[in-house]
């Protein structure tokens, strides 16, 4: 459903005229319901690869190559276009929940507006609507909730009604951008685990930011390895483990022994994908 060809991204400063290129020509496919964790150490690009798909590059940027989401090139598609796409395929779960919540709004409101028929709508029947998104992410106060402003409510409250409101979208393709970083220990297990279930739920595809190995393998059916704006390899998370193709990788994983553990056939926080069996609610716990 996705098709990035040979994504390059050059930042121009403004004031010197240098210019840098930042994407090195990426390439990579995800298929329908596919998640690919994007993993690297800080400065990789990894938001900038997420950014480039979203249309909303740093200004004075060039992006080349194509981006494909079934079919519809996003780098070509004329402003109304990319607007109905990205209002209606593309969701964006970013690192700090604020972010994507309006401050002076209740998020009861944040969730009826996020409702494709919201103007239609009954308000009762919204709010009712509202409130069963809410539980299905775990919120289970959903009257206090719904009333509460952005700030009265916790980080991981917070990202747990973003991720309501993404799923309500019923987006193509999920985005997320270190979505737990700003959380507290325990409450990033929770949200990872509530995020992996509802977009397995849904079918959703879904590309997953993050420098942490362990937890993308976790979490998504195959890894793209980055570092210095290119990706140096692709696979599931047992042959990054098993065949890792560069040093850069294997780094990765002896900074993370926890992974991959000596005489160990299986990462101990393994995974819930297909091929690598398990339980994403038990392994988040357990990293808690
Ligand atoms: N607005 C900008 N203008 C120019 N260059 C930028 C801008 N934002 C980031 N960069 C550069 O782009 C490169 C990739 O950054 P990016 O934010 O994509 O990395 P990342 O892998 O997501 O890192 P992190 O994990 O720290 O978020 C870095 O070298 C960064 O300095």
């Amino acid at each position: 459903m996705l098709h990035v060809d040979s994504l390059v991204l050059t930042v121009t400063d403004p004031d010197t005229g240098q210019s840098t290129e930042i994407l090195h020509g990426n390439s990579f496919a995800l298929g329908a319901g596919e998640s690919l964790g994007l993993v690297g150490e800080s400065g990789s690009g990894k938001s900038m690869t997420l950014k480039c798909i979203l249309g909303i590059e740093p200004s004075g940027a060039r992006v080349t190559g194509s981006i494909a989401l079934d079919g519809t090139d996003l780098l070509s598609a004329g402003g109304e276009e990319l607007r109905r796409i990205r209002a209606n395929d593309l969701a964006l779960i970013a690192q700090n929940p604020h972010g994507s919540l309006n401050p002076v709004l209740p998020v009861g409101r944040f969730l009826v507006e996020g409702m494709s028929d919201a103007r239609s709508l009954p308000a009762a029947e919204a709010r009712t609507r509202a409130a069963e998104l809410l539980r299905q992410v775990g919120i289970t106060d959903t009257e206090r909730v719904l009333r509460s402003y952005p700030h009265q409510l916790s980080g991981g409250m917070l990202q747990r009604v973003v991720i309501a409101g993404a799923m309500s979208g019923e987006p193509k393709l999920l985005l997320a951008d270190e979505p737990t970083t700003a959380l507290d220990v325990t409450t990033q297990a929770e949200v990872v685990a509530i995020l992996d279930e509802k977009r397995r739920e849904h079918g959703l595809s879904m590309i997953y930011v993050t420098h942490d190995l362990d937890l993308a393998a976790a979490v998504c059916d195959r890894l793209a390895v980055m570092k210095d704006g290119e990706i140096l390899e692709i696979g599931t998370p047992e042959e990054i483990r098993d065949r890792p193709k560069t040093d850069y990788t294997r780094a990765l994983m002896s900074a993370r022994p926890q992974l991959y553990p000596e005489g160990s056939p299986e990462p101990a926080l393994g995974g819930n994908t297909p091929a690598l069996g398990g339980d994403a609610h038990a392994n988040t716990e357990d990293r808690a």
